[in-house]
């Protein structure tokens, strides 16, 4: 059963995240978050971080995996998998990708790296909560992966991403974000 109050929200968070990346501002203040990220001593911490290739109408986050591999970070991208799963591979930039049916990118072949290698996961959604909620695209996919993940999970938050209460309905499987950049 999919959840109605969280199906109006992501409809609504799409066209409030297109509008704003489509804003004049949007890059100077892309800019700072990415700031917030790679001054965060989690980040300078971690080895091997794991993130989305992003595509239009998320945060971007190819400066993100750009800047880390030329810090000699590991950066690893997800694959998704039969039954909602996912794994992270290795990328770089002799990485193969394919186009999903969702319209992700994802890898072709590669090195898969365990979860419990992972150091950071910037994980993507639509809106976030001061209280550390999230909602994503609805597949599930995170809410999985994060069940038995033991690194530090982090997200990007844009202003219409950055909710002070959540404004959705809270599930038993929903699994909080630890460290929310806004
Ligand atoms: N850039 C990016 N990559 C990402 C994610 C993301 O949010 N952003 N994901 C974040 O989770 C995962 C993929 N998320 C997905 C979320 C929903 C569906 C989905 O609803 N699929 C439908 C079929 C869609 C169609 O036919 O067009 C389905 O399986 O029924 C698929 C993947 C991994 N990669
Ligand atoms: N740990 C889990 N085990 C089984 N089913 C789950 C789990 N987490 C989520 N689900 C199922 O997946 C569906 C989508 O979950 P939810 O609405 O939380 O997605 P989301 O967080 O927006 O998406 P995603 O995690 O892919 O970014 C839910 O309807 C729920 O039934």
């Amino acid at each position: 059963m999919q959840n109605k109050a969280k199906m109006n929200l992501r409809k609504q968070q799409l066209q409030k995240i297109n509008h704003f990346l489509q804003c004049k501002n949007a890059n100077t203040l892309l800019k700072q978050l990415y700031q917030q990220l790679f001054t965060d001593p989690d980040y300078l911490r971690a080895e091997t971080i794991g993130i989305t290739l992003s595509m239009d109408g998320e945060v971007p986050t190819q400066k993100v995996i750009d800047f880390a591999l030329s810090n000699g970070k590991k950066v690893v991208v997800p694959r998704t998998l039969p039954h909602r799963q996912m794994e992270f591979v290795l990328f770089d930039d002799s990485t193969q990708l394919a186009i999903t049916k969702f319209g992700t990118r994802e890898p072709i072949g590669g090195s898969v790296v365990s979860k419990s290698a992972i150091d950071i996961l910037v994980v993507p959604g639509l809106a976030f909560s001061r209280n550390h909620y999230r909602v994503g695209f609805g597949g599930g996919y995170y809410d999985r992966f994060l069940t038995d993940f033991h690194g530090l999970s982090i997200s990007i938050a844009t202003p219409p991403q950055f909710f002070d209460e959540p404004v959705w309905p809270i599930e038993s499987f929903d699994i909080k974000i630890d460290k929310i950049i806004h």
